[in-house]
């Protein structure tokens, strides 16, 4: 166990502060940016900070402005204490927990749009959520002056929309892709798990079961269209009450797949579980 000394910044200011000091030491400083309610799956991204850079600064902030349902973001989970205990454990060096009046003071005005990548999919089914993904990762990173971000595979879509955003802008942080985690059963880790019934926990593990043999299907050649159509009637044949999106992706470039991909390809999809929407993805092989 690490005893290293954590210290929890609440404003800009005082980020900066540390940061600046750790620049002037010539520290390459990681950031993983979340909202809260942690397991695994974002203490392996902090795992993989620490391994590639000196010191890490973890976020915890419930973006507001990427929500577009209110009872989502009014249900999100927040556990501070118990984040801060997991993160001192893990040895990450700054806890940066902001307001949303440190955010977005009166009179804020700027939004990050990143066409193309965003639209569809996830940006699809939340509309405006990747702006205000995108505005607030541009900010994350400029106020922690981060030198490499780290973001998970599961937010297959978000770590297109940000690694657009860092090459358009220029930002000079350079974006590491970590791989899913997973509990025993399959189901990807996620802060959204916890609002399952026992019951809809034990189906959740349809998702990730449905993903994999569908992708099986598409690199044996089957007929696309019919497997896909397959894995979304499974999934509610399974007890999930709406599909938001199944589908095939360039896993390179999100553009969409219509035959037996001969490039990389992701099986993406979001579904509804328990009034609960759980998004999960898998490489499809060529
Ligand atoms: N199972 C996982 N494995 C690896 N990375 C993950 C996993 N779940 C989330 N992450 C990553 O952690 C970062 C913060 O994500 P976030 O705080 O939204 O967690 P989450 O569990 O995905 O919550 P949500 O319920 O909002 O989907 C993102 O980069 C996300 O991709
Ligand atoms: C990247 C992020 C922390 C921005 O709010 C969020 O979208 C998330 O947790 O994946
Ligand atoms: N993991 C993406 C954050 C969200 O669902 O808003």
């Amino acid at each position: 166990m690490t005893t290293a000394h954590m210290t929890t910044a609440h404003t800009v200011h005082d980020l900066r502060a540390q940061v600046t000091q750790w620049k002037r030491d010539g520290l390459r400083v990681g950031m993983v940016p979340t909202m809260g309610a942690l397991h695994d799956g974002h203490l392996s991204l902090v795992r993989a900070a620490r391994a590639a850079c000196d010191r890490v600064v973890v976020s915890v902030f419930v973006n507001p402005i990427q929500f577009d349902d209110a009872a989502d973001l009014a249900a999100y989970p927040r556990t501070l204490d118990a984040d801060a205990a997991l993160l001192r454990t893990a040895g990450v060096d700054v806890l940066y927990a902001p307001s949303a009046a440190e955010m977005y003071p009166p009179g804020f005005a700027t939004t990050i749009c990143v066409r193309g990548v965003s639209e569809g999919l996830c940006g699809g089914a939340r509309p405006g959520h990747f702006d205000g993904v995108a505005t607030v990762v541009c900010k994350l990173l400029m106020q922690a002056l981060a030198d490499r971000a780290f973001f998970g595979e599961k937010d297959f879509q978000q770590v297109h929309v940000v690694r657009r955003m860092v090459a358009d802008l220029n930002l000079p942080v350079e974006i590491v892709t970590c791989p899913t985690r997973r509990e025993d059963d399959g189901l990807a880790m996620s802060s959204r798990n916890r609002r399952l019934s026992a019951e809809g926990r034990a189906r959740a593990r349809i998702l990730p079961q449905v993903l994999t043999q569908c992708a099986e299907r598409i690199a044996a050649g089957d007929d696309l269209a019919a497997a896909l159509q397959q894995a979304r009637d499974a999934l509610l044949a399974a007890g999930f009450t709406s599909v938001d999106y199944l589908e095939l992706r360039d896993a390179r470039d999100l553009a969409p797949v219509t035959a037996t991909p001969t490039a990389p390809a992701r099986l993406l999809a979001a579904a509804w579980l328990d009034s609960v929407r759980l998004i999960d993805g898998v490489d499809v092989g060529v």
